[in-house]
């Protein structure tokens, strides 16, 4: 029996294309009836001008279109004569979206070898192997050890980054890749740079290389093996780019100038701003109807048959978990927002707080003072409060950011849902750890509260679960708006209500029983009861404290209690990260 070599070159195929979107004004069809190939060893440009529909057939290709009720999709999208889904497409192929979400505090290397990790199987020197091959195959060898960057850090250039995004892809060995505009963004030579490099990898593997583009520069334009022109979701050409696409339009009395760059020429009859264009529209279609369909339809049933690969993911759930520990961990403590500027703000807030709340009276000269105890109680309320806010800001802050890198990395079967928020969790967790630590330290002995061992590290206890729980908060919050400023700017509609149904401001015998139960969603309410409990259950002060608050539980049930909401939250999180991630993709 015949042996099928490793990597089966892959033609991709579509036949009778429709995607059609109902809106207001009725059905918009933005591919229409259309047919074509993008075929293996090539690059195929996809160029239209605006609205023409070349994201739309693009992310058609990747089974990325939104598709329900409102959004239909008709005709078949096939590799090698087959049929693929979503879930299917990372078996064979890779999509590089225009943005590049790469982790600013991670350097180059480090990107394209985590996804090394989890796509190639083989030991750490094979995976290492493949690494460097792609950083030689991009020529990324100069900056492989710089830092990715953005707004706080200095990082590698424009085209560094957009290549760095390509390498996290191609580690994998894709069959076909595509890319949505790659030169977006890029000057002219590296974006030429960029296409070329993509165009050695095509030939020299036989690998189907797939991209929408807006004005291609005259060189980058010579490099098309395969050129799609689109106008109203329509093909007006499709075939080989250099002379014969300029023969095909000269035949049909559309000449280019001499001298002039072919992509602005096209573009410049494609675009629907000009009237004489519009008017030439049937005619590009007639004439792409007459002399070119048949010839694609040819090349549609003469293209490449095979069974699609199976790729089995290369690690398990629990060897995921640590690579996404180490890589958030690298993450976080390479931020200088986040570790720096963190624990000053923490030790700057802790001595605040210990200076106005100095040594406070305990009650045993003047037991009967209710502004000492009305003084401890509002430290007990705000340290809690605190500390909750210290580490549910910066994941308010961060986790749409992440959420991003997540979707990336989920899509291209990277790892699961569950690995990544374990993974992800964990290190929060880790890294807001030391801050109630650091906290408890200074303000505790500073404001004189209770000095007894069990006391003290019960309030460390539940400073530490307080601290958890903001950042399950963080990520509720982070989970259920798109990104971080939408998201910072919703929190206090959220946490606000929590606060009034503490049971500090209110007494809790004193709510409205028709929103009384507000209560019992509070974190403040169960950190209050449990914190107040311990500080005042062994006190000088007459009548205890504890008696007018109407406290429900004990200081062991309102921590436990302060424990499952935090997993509840955490959980439902996870879900509306699930629930959610469809419509964000
Ligand atoms: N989900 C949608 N609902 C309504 N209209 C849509 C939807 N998706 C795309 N369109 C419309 O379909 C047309 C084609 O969009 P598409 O993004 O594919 O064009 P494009 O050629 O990539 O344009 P550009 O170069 O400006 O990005 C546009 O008019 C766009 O507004």
């Amino acid at each position: 029996m015949n042996k099928q070599p490793k990597y089966l070159p892959i033609d991709i195929t579509f036949k009778d294309l429709k995607y059609t979107v109902a809106t207001k004004n009725g059905d918009k069809v933005i591919l229409n009836n259309i047919e074509g190939i993008c075929k293996s060893g090539e690059i195929t440009a996809i160029l239209g001008s605006s609205g023409a529909g070349k994201t739309s057939l693009l992310n058609g290709l990747c089974q990325r279109l939104q598709v329900d009720q409102n959004h239909r999709l008709e005709g078949s999208i096939l590799a090698n004569q087959k049929k693929y889904t979503s879930k299917s497409f990372p078996n064979f192929a890779s999509y590089v979206m225009q943005d590049d979400i790469l982790p600013e505090t991670l350097t180059v290397r480090e990107c394209i070898s985590f996804a090394a990790d989890f796509k190639i199987k083989g030991s750490k020197e094979e995976k290492e192997k493949k690494v460097d091959e792609v950083i030689k195959t991009l020529k990324l060898e100069r900056c492989q050890n710089t830092l990715i960057g953005g707004n706080f850090i200095k990082g590698v250039s424009g085209g560094e980054r957009k290549r760095t995004s390509i390498g996290f892809e191609l580690v994998s060995n894709p069959q076909v890749i595509f890319l949505d505009e790659p030169t977006s963004g890029l000057d002219s030579f590296t974006a030429y740079i960029l296409i070329n490099e993509l165009r050695e990898y095509a030939h020299n593997t036989r690998k189907t290389v797939i991209f929408t583009i807006h004005q291609p520069s005259t060189d980058i334009w010579q490099m098309f093996d395969r050129i799609i022109l689109m106008i109203h979701g329509q093909i007006i050409y499709q075939g080989p780019g250099r002379e014969q696409i300029l023969n095909y339009f000269s035949k049909n009395s559309f000449v280019c100038p001499h001298n002039s760059n072919p992509g602005d020429y096209f573009l410049s009859i494609m675009h629907s701003e000009s009237s004489t264009n519009v008017q030439n529209f049937p005619t590009y279609l007639e004439n792409y109807q007459q002399q070119l369909q048949g010839l694609v339809h040819q090349e549609i049933e003469q293209s490449n048959v095979s069974d699609l690969e199976k790729r089995q993911q290369v690690l398990n759930i629990f060897q995921q978990i640590p690579l996404i520990i180490k890589r958030c961990l690298k993450i976080n403590f390479r931020n200088p927002i986040l570790v720096k500027s963190r624990t000053i703000q923490s030790i700057i807030m802790a001595t605040y707080i210990g200076l106005i709340w100095f040594q406070l009276p305990d009650g045993k000269n003047d037991p009967t003072n209710i502004v000492d105890v009305q003084n401890r109680a509002g430290l007990i309320y705000f340290l809690s409060v605190s500390v909750f806010m210290e580490s549910v800001n910066p994941c308010v802050l961060t986790f749409p950011v992440d959420k991003a890198t997540f979707l990336r990395e989920e899509n291209a079967k990277l790892y699961g849902q569950f690995a990544y928020f374990t993974g992800k969790f964990l290190v929060d967790i880790l890294s807001n750890l030391p801050l109630p630590i650091l906290d408890t330290l200074i303000a505790y002995f500073m404001t004189g509260l209770r000095l007894e061992t069990g006391a003290f590290f019960f309030y460390l206890i539940t400073m530490i679960i307080m601290s958890i729980t903001g950042v399950s908060v963080g990520y509720f919050v982070g989970t259920l708006f798109k990104d971080a400023n939408t998201s910072m700017s919703m929190m206090p509609m959220i946490v606000i209500p929590f606060m009034l149904f503490s049971g500090f401001y209110k007494n809790r015998s004193d709510y409205a029983s028709w929103i009384g139960w507000v209560e019992y969603l509070s974190p403040f309410k169960y950190a209050f009861q449990a914190l107040c409990i311990n500080e005042f259950e062994v006190t000088y002060f007459i009548p205890n404290p504890i008696k007018s608050y109407n406290f429900e539980f004990s200081k062991g049930e309102a921590l436990g209690l302060l424990i499952v909401y935090m997993i509840i939250v955490s959980m439902i999180a996870f879900f509306l990260l699930s629930i959610f991630k469809k419509k964000l993709q």
